[in-house]
C-alpha cells in the first residue's frame, strides 16, 4: 500500500491533466454509449416498420412537435413501435432520451431519417475518436512527466551515495534501477491511467445501462465477473513472486555484461572466450526457463479473462432465457442485455490485464523507492571553503572498511600534518593504507575516530563539494570518458572551461605536443575509458584533468606505476613540472619519484612506521632504506642483466 501512495505522489504534479483525462474519458464513454443505444431503437424503428423503403415513404411520425407541445404526445403517435419499445418505456428518462433522438433525426421520409442517423453515426465516432487521441496524448505526457521526474530522482539519489555504495552495488544493477525498473514503471503508469481513469467510465455507464434493462440479471453477471476477479487476482499474487526474481536476474545479467565487456582484454589475453561463452549460456538458459514461467502465466490471463466472460454471458443467457421462457422478460431485451454485457467485456478486460502489469509495475517501484530511501552515509557540512592558507592536518586517525567490531583496522592512529606549499610522499607496501588516506581526505569514506582538519576545522564540518573541488586527483585508475580529448580534459572543472586554460593544463602535464599531433587535435575522440591512447598519454590527460582547475591541493596515487620506464619518464617530468609550487600529497610505490618530497611518509599495515626527508630516513637505517635498498639493488640487477643480453 505504501508503494502505491509513493507512486501516487509521483503523479501528483501532473494532477490537473489527469483530472483533463478524467472529463475526457467521461466524454468518451458518453459518447461511445450513448450513440449506440441511442440510435439503435430508431434504426429498428425505420427497419421494422415498413417492409419496402422507397423515396416516397413518409414516415408516420408528425412533424416535430412545436417547443410547446408535450414530446410523450408526438411519440405516441408514431405508428410503428419499436422492437423493444416496453425496454425504452421503463422510465420516463429514457424515453425522454428517445424522443430526444427522434426529434434530432426526424425527416420527412425513412430515407431522410436514415441518412441523418448515418451522419450522426460518422459524426459520434469521429469525435468519440478525437477525444481518444487527446486522452492518449495527455496520458503519454503524464507518462513520460512521472518517469522523467522518477528517473531523475533516482540517477541524483545514486549519483550522491557515498563510495561505499558503489563497492558493494554492481553496476549492472545500478543501471537496471535507471534503465528497466523505470521503463517497467512508465508502462504501469500508462496501462492504469487508461484502465482506472478511462474504462471505469465505461462500466458504469454500461453498467446502468445493464440495470436498467433488468437488476436482477445485471445482479447475476456481477457475482459471477466478482469470481473471475478473484482468480484473476489470485493469477496476479503468484506473477508479482516470479517477477520480482525475474527483475533481480535481469539486473544480474546487466552485471555480467557490464563486467565482462570491462574486462574484455583480459578474456581475450587468456583466450577464454569459450569458457565465457559456456557461463553466460548457462545463465540465459536459466533466464529463459524464468521467462517461460513468467510468460506462461502472463499469456493465460488474456485467454482465461476471455473465456471465463464468456462464460460469464452464457450463464447470463441461460438465466435471462429461462426468465423469457417464464414470460417475466422480452426476448428482446435479454439479447440487448447480452450485447450490453459484451460490450462491458472490453474495460473489464482491461481492467484485469492492467491488474498484471501492475503487480509487475509495482516490483519496480518497490525497489526504485528502496533505492530512493537509501540515506548517503557521509552527511555534508554546511561551511564553505575554497582554499587554505596553513595545513592539512591527520590527526590520530583510526578507519576501517569493514564496520564489524572483530575487523581490524586499516588506518590505526594515523598523524601527519602537511603544510601549505609542502610535497609530502606516502610510501610502503602494497595494502600498508597509503590509497585509504588520500580516500579519507577526501571525504570518500568518514574517520572511525580521531579527525583530519584542514586549517583547524574538522573536514566533516565542511561542504564536501567544496573540498573536492579545491583538490586535483590524478587517481591509479584513469578513468577517461569517450569524448574528445577537450572535455575529459576540462572534466575536471564545473561549466565549460576555456579552451586557453586547456591548452595550459595540457602544457603543464607534458600532452599538448602529443595532442597537437593527433589529426583532430583537442577535439580528437578518445574512445570508450581513452582506449584509442596509450597508457603514459592516458596517464597525462588525467594529470591535465587535475591541473586544469589549478587545486589547491595536488594528489598523485601511484601516477606511474603502471607505465614502462620510458613512459614512466615522460609522466614523471609532467609530475614535477605539475607540482612546482603547489601542495602535494604523492602515494608511490618507486622511491625514486620521491626522493625530493619534504616529509616521506612511510606507512605499515595501517600505522605509520617512520617519517622524515629522504635523507634522514636513509640515516635511520630503518624501513624505508630497506625498501631503497632492495628497490635500488634490483633495478641495479636488472640493468646488469639487461646490458649482458646485449652484449
Ligand atoms: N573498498 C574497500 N573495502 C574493503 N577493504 C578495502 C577497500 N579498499 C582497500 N581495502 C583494504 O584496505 C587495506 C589498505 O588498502 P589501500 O588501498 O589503502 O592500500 P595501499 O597502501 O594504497 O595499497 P596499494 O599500494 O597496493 O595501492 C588493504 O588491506 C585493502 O585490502
Amino acid at each position: 500500500m505504501k508503494v502505491y501512495l509513493r507512486f501516487l505522489r509521483y503523479l501528483a504534479p501532473s494532477k490537473s491533466r489527469i483530472s483533463l483525462v478524467v472529463i475526457v474519458s467521461m466524454i468518451t464513454s458518453l459518447l461511445s454509449v450513448v450513440s449506440i443505444y441511442s440510435i439503435l431503437p430508431l434504426l429498428n424503428t425505420l427497419f421494422t416498420s415498413s417492409s419496402t423503403v422507397s423515396q416516397e415513404t413518409q414516415i408516420t411520425a408528425p412533424v416535430p412537435p412545436p417547443t410547446d407541445q408535450a414530446p410523450e404526445k408526438s411519440v405516441s403517435k408514431i405508428k410503428a413501435k419499436p422492437f423493444n419499445q416496453n425496454i425504452f418505456n421503463i422510465d420516463e428518462a429514457k424515453e425522454s432520451i428517445k424522443i430526444f433522438f427522434e426529434k434530432l433525426f426526424y425527416a420527412e421520409s425513412k430515407q431522410g431519417m436514415l441518412l441523418k442517423v448515418c451522419l450522426f453515426l460518422i459524426f459520434a465516432f469521429a469525435l468519440k475518436n478525437l477525444f481518444i487521441y487527446i486522452n492518449k496524448q495527455l496520458i503519454y505526457s503524464i507518462e513520460t512527466k512521472t518517469t522523467k521526474r522518477l528517473r531523475d530522482d533516482v540517477f541524483e539519489n545514486i549519483i550522491e551515495m557515498q563510495l561505499d555504495y558503489f563497492n558493494k552495488q554492481r553496476v549492472g544493477s545500478l543501471m537496471h534501477h535507471v534503465n528497466h525498473e523505470v521503463q517497467m514503471v512508465n508502462n504501469t503508469i500508462s496501462t492504469s491511467l487508461v484502465s482506472f481513469l478511462q474504462a471505469p467510465f465505461s462500466v458504469i455507464v454500461f453498467l446502468v445501462v445493464l440495470l436498467s434493462l433488468n437488476w436482477q440479471l445485471t445482479l447475476f453477471a456481477l457475482a459471477d465477473v466478482g469470481l473471475i476477479f478473484i482468480i484473476i487476482r489470485t493469477v496476479g499474487v503468484r506473477l508479482k513472486k516470479l517477477a520480482k526474481g525475474f527483475e533481480r536476474e535481469m539486473g544480474n545479467m546487466n552485471s555480467i555484461l557490464q563486467e565482462k565487456f570491462n574486462g574484455i582484454k583480459v578474456i581475450k589475453a587468456s583466450a577464454f572466450e569459450d569458457v565465457e561463452f559456456a557461463r553466460f549460456k548457462s545463465f540465459t538458459t536459466d533466464f529463459r526457463r524464468r521467462m517461460i514461467k513468467i510468460n506462461r502465466l502472463r499469456n493465460i490471463i488474456s485467454p482465461l479473462n476471455e473465456t471465463l466472460l464468456i462464460a460469464a454471458i452464457a450463464m447470463v443467457l441461460w438465466f435471462g432465457g429461462i426468465q423469457v421462457f417464464e414470460g417475466r422478460m422480452e426476448g428482446n431485451e435479454l439479447l440487448l442485455f447480452a450485447f450490453t454485457l459484451y460490450s462491458v467485456m472490453g474495460p473489464m478486460k482491461s481492467f484485469s490485464e492492467a491488474y498484471t502489469q501492475i503487480q509487475r509495475g509495482m516490483v519496480a517501484a518497490e525497489s526504485l523507492f528502496s533505492v530512493l530511501g537509501t540515506e548517503p552515509d557521509i552527511q555534508n557540512g554546511s561551511r564553505p571553503i575554497n582554499g587554505f592558507s596553513h595545513s592539512i592536518r591527520f590527526e590520530d586517525v583510526c578507519f576501517k572498511y569493514n564496520k564489524s567490531n572483530s575487523a581490524p583496522y586499516v588506518l590505526d592512529h594515523v598523524s601527519f600534518e602537511v603544510r601549505k606549499g609542502e610535497m609530502v610522499a606516502l610510501v610502503g607496501q602494497s595494502g600498508s593504507g597509503k590509497s585509504t588516506v588520500v580516500d579519507l581526505l577526501l571525504r570518500f569514506y568518514d574517520v572511525h575516530s580521531g579527525k583530519i582538519t584542514i586549517d583547524g576545522v574538522d573536514i566533516r564540518q565542511l561542504d564536501y563539494k567544496q573540498l573536492r573541488r579545491m583538490i586535483g586527483v590524478v587517481s591509479q585508475e584513469v578513468i577517461l570518458f569517450n569524448d574528445s580529448i577537450e572535455q575529459n580534459i576540462g572534466y575536471g572543472v564545473h561549466g565549460q572551461a576555456p579552451h586557453e586554460n586547456i591548452v595550459k593544463a595540457a602544457k603543464l602535464a607534458n600532452a599538448h605536443a602529443f595532442i597537437e599531433e593527433k589529426p583532430l587535435k583537442y577535439k580528437t575522440q578518445i574512445g570508450d575509458r581513452g582506449i584509442q591512447l596509450s597508457g603514459g598519454q592516458r596517464q597525462r590527460l588525467a594529470i591535465a584533468r587535475a591541473m586544469v582547475k589549478n587545486p589547491e591541493l595536488l594528489i598523485f596515487d601511484e601516477a606511474t606505476s603502471a607505465l614502462d620506464n620510458e613512459s614512466e619518464k615522460i609522466v614523471q617530468k609532467a609530475i614535477d613540472h605539475a607540482l612546482e609550487n603547489r601542495t602535494a600529497i604523492v602515494v608511490a610505490h618507486r622511491l625514486s619519484t620521491v626522493k625530493n618530497a619534504d616529509r616521506i611518509i612511510v606507512m605499515e599495515r595501517g600505522h605509520i612506521a617512520e617519517s622524515g626527508s629522504h635523507d634522514e630516513l636513509m640515516s635511520n637505517n630503518g624501513l624505508y632504506k630497506m625498501y631503497h635498498d632492495i628497490q635500488f639493488s634490483g633495478t641495479a640487477k636488472e640493468k646488469k642483466e639487461s646490458s649482458s643480453h646485449k652484449r
